[in-house]
């Protein structure tokens, strides 16, 4: 190589170097992340299983996310008995360009938007709803399969006394706090309701966080105990009262000694509270019985979807 084919060779070294190419399948992999990320958002809300109005919150809250950057006409297009026709009238309507995602709007269009669903589903309602009954009956598991696959149903974080479990993370399972803050907490009122369980700990259920999310018009499920139901009875007669039951007295003993997570006497002990509470499945609206998980959720999920649409109750 000469040295003028070396000096050119050098060059385009530099030249490259400065201008690396960029890598076209990260960039496409990203967009089709992103895409697959609003495809299943569209279906969550074509099968029931979000909200129409949980999404779009969600898409004001979080200008990142896929929701966000949903389109605003594929957003409609998934409601149901909304074909393309209605989807480009109620577009024009409410002033909103074709090409514009959810994430876009601007505050007088966002505004529109919450207004035609109100009007569209006014009798559909937030509710406040209770998830009760004996100790490991799975309302934990239970809860926990609604929280996985139907997000817009809301619940709280209760604030406990008790020692966090292995695994268990502050303010994600529960609020850990000492008794002098639970009693400041009492205090002032901060709790919805409040219980000391199995003559143990104290639980409650933080006020403002519940309430806040009925104003934005989702409903809660508050998994607490047969107290804490009856207070929620006294305070918000329109709450629904769903009693999770085991499928038999000896699949309940299962469950419990299963868990794993009592001591003999502990659960001795549960298993007396657990008669009493068994005997309250009357003061209830409507029994669920937890013999399979999924079933059982969607058993809730449905009474929750039933007393949204029941402005009566
Ligand atoms: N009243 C009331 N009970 C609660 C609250 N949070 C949890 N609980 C109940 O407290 C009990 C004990 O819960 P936990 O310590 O997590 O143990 P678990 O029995 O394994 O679920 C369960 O019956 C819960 O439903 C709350 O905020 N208020
Ligand atoms: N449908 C079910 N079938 C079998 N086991 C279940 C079912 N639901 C829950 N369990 C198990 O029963 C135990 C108690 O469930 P958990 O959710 O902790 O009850 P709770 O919150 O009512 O005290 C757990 O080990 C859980 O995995």
């Amino acid at each position: 190589m000469s040295d003028a084919e070396r000096a050119s060779e050098a060059r385009l070294r530099g030249v490259i170097d400065q201008h690396p190419v960029p890598d076209p399948g990260a960039a496409g992999r990203a967009a089709v992340e992103a895409r697959r990320a609003r495809a299943a958002v569209k279906r969550a809300i074509a099968a029931g299983q979000r909200g129409a109005r949980d999404v779009a919150e969600r898409a004001w809250q979080e200008p990142g996310s896929p929701e966000a950057r949903l389109r605003v006409e594929e957003y409609l297009g998934s409601l149901r008995s909304m074909g393309p026709k209605r989807v480009e009238a109620l577009m024009a309507s409410l002033g909103i360009a074709r090409a514009k995602r959810l994430g876009g709007l601007g505050g007088l269009q966002r505004e529109r938007v919450r207004g035609w669903l109100d009007d569209v589903d006014p009798s559909r309602r937030p509710r406040l709803i209770v998830l009760a009954g004996p100790t490991a009956v799975g309302k934990g598991t239970v809860a926990q399969y609604v929280r996985d696959h139907f997000p817009q149903i809301r619940q709280s974080v209760s604030a406990t006394t008790r020692s966090p479990r292995p695994g268990e993370i502050d303010g994600v399972h529960y609020a850990f706090v000492s008794d002098a803050d639970f009693d400041r907490m009492v205090g002032e009122g901060e709790f919805l309701e409040w219980a000391k369980v199995h003559n143990q700990s104290r639980y409650g259920t933080p006020r403002s966080s519940v309430q806040a999310a009925l104003d934005e018009g989702s409903s809660v499920l508050l998994e607490i105990d047969l107290q804490g139901a009856r207070q929620v009875r006294e305070s918000f007669p329109d709450a629904v009262l769903l009693f999770l039951a085991p499928p038999s007295w000896d699949e309940l003993v299962r469950r419990l000694v299963g868990r794993g997570t009592e001591t003999e006497d502990e659960r001795t002990r549960r298993l007396e509270t657990a008669k009493v509470e068994l005997a309250s499945q009357p003061e209830f609206d409507a029994t669920v019985v937890n013999t399979d998980i999924a079933e059982a959720a969607r058993e809730v999920v449905e009474h929750i979807l039933a007393a949204e649409a029941d402005p009566a109750r």
